[in-house]
Order: structure tokens, then sequence, then C-alpha cells
């Protein structure tokens, strides 16, 4: 197919939403990001890359790390994390408490911010470092010097009351297995995480591959791979899944810097970034860009 035309054509459906959502501002360092800007790429299972605007320009990927905690979790923990965080959606936006209560400290999903919390301690244990094995990770698939930006980490912590509580009610129920202070610095640290679009293309590759990395080891069975792309497509964007998957029906991970990667299982993985977010937190010109590049292409999972 060509790529690097129906990217640009996607890009062209999704100039007129750039002013349509809204920039993060509940973490402060994010407030200045421009609404204007837009970036997308396409990253082959081979490993070629196509993009067009500011796909080489790095972002906050946010949320999107919480793909990158899973997997490797999965990988390194197996599954036995499945007994502290479920894999239903949530229907409720992805800083909420209400459900945690209810549900005996186990939160709905790996990808709102109480299951990543325990995904995040649970790497964190198996690896000594969770940050630094998702920065490892990225680079090592994107080939690119891939750091923390630590404004944005020092900005989240400063202003995260939500994750606090969210911390420390999962440490009442004996959830957390690291000091509630150690997961809440490791989880801003890979959200505060710089890439571009470029870079998370290649670094979802492994998902199209059905588990293979970059360099052709295997990091996921293929039954795993199908597994995290599914939890994706349920839990991926929140309580907005349902749309996207009506709109793009692509698995896909956003976060509130405004970036989104969805999978196109055997094809490639696709980032997209613009920083104007809905009321669910998702990349409205994001959403737009990639609804167009899969009505366009017929390319989906349905
Ligand atoms: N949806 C997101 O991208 C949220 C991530 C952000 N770091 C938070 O915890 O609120």
């Amino acid at each position: 197919m060509p790529y690097q035309r129906l990217i640009a054509d996607a890009m062209a459906a999704a100039v007129p939403h750039l002013h349509r959502g809204r920039v993060a501002d509940y973490i402060p360092a994010l407030a200045a990001a421009d609404p204007s800007s837009f970036g997308m790429a396409l990253a082959t299972v081979d490993g070629e890359v196509h993009g067009v605007g500011d796909f080489e320009r790095a972002f906050s990927i946010q949320s999107i790390s919480k793909l990158f905690t899973l997997t490797l979790t999965l990988a390194l923990g197996g599954d036995g994390l499945w007994e502290r965080v479920g894999r239903e959606p949530s229907g409720t936006p992805f800083n909420s408490l209400v459900q945690l209560e209810f549900e005996d400290g186990v939160p709905r999903n790996p990808f709102i911010n109480a299951g990543a919390l325990v995904v995040t301690d649970r790497l964190h244990s198996l690896t000594g470092d969770a940050a630094e094995t998702v920065r490892e990770f990225l680079r090592a698939e994107s080939g690119a010097v891939i750091g923390t930006d630590a404004e944005v980490a020092v900005s989240e912590a400063g202003h995260g009351h939500r994750n606090s509580a969210l911390a420390h009610f999962l440490a009442s129920y004996g959830n957390l297995e690291n000091p509630v202070a150690t997961v809440l610095d490791h989880y801003y640290a890979h959200c505060a995480i710089a890439a571009s679009c470029r870079d998370l293309a290649l670094a979802g590759g492994f998902l199209a591959r059905h588990g293979v990395r970059a360099d052709g080891t295997r990091l996921l069975t293929r039954s795993e791979a199908k597994r995290v792309n599914a939890v994706m497509l349920t839990c991926g964007t929140y309580d907005a899944a349902g749309e996207f998957a009506y709109r793009v029906g692509l698995p896909g991970k956003s976060g509130v810097g405004g970036g989104i990667l969805a999978v196109l299982p055997g094809v490639g993985a696709i980032c997209v970034w613009s920083p104007g977010l809905d009321a669910q937190g998702n990349s409205v010109a994001g959403v737009a860009a990639l609804d167009a590049f899969t009505t366009a292409t017929g390319l989906s999972v349905f």
C-alpha cells in the first residue's frame, strides 16, 4: 500500500480538528503544548517508517507508557499479574477512584491509573527499576535516545493528589509490594518519557509482529500478544473505548500528552500525536486521523 500518501491524506482529514480539543492542564508542564501540533508515523512490521507533520518531535507519552509496563511485566513475570488487576473496561475516567473500593482494591484493568500503578509496582519488583526498564525497551526498539522529561515528572508529582490517593488506597488493600512513594516516582517517570511518533510506532511493532521484537527475538507468545491487543482495544482509550473501536477499529493506547499508538496486526504500528484532547482525554485530531486512515484503507481488526 502507498502508506506515505495514505497517512498524508489522514493528516489532511485531521487538520480541521486541530483546535477542537483542549490541552491537558492538570499537569501544568503539559499546559503549554501547542494544539496545532500534529504528527503521524506508520512503522511497518519490517521497520520501514513513513511519517508526516511533526512525526520526529518528542512529546510526553503519558499513558502510552502503560502499554509497555504491561507488556514487560507479562514478559518477565507471567500471568500472576492478573490476580492483582482485572481486564474489563472500566467505563469510568482514567483517574477515577470509585470502583476501587467496591472491587476490594483490584483495579478493573491495567490502563486506568489504578491498574497502571499496580503494574508499575510489579515491574519494579521484577526489575529493580520500572521506569528505566521502559526507557531501555523504547531505546532498543526505536534506536533513539529516549529519556524522561524531569520537568513534566516533577510537575505531575507536585499536582498528583489523585494518583497518591489511588496508590495509598491500593496499599491499604495490600495490592502494592513497594512503598507508595517509590511506585509513584516510577509511575510519573515512565509517564513523563519523551518520545516521537516515529519512536513509538517502532516500539509498538512487536504487537504487529505477534510478539516478536525488532531484533527478531520473542518478547511475548503469539497468544500473549493477542491478549495485550485485546486489552488495548477494550480498555486503551478508557471510557471512550467503544467509540474508538467504532470509529477506528484498531487496538489503541492513548495518553494525555496527545499521543495514540494503534496496532495493525501483521502490518505495522501507527502513532499519531496532537495535544488537543476530548473530554475522555484522547487526542481529537489523533482519533480523526486514525478514523480517516482505517476508513480509507479498510485496514482494521474487524
Ligand atoms: N491518561 C493519561 O495519559 C494519564 C497519565 C497521567 N500521568 C496521569 O496519571 O494522570
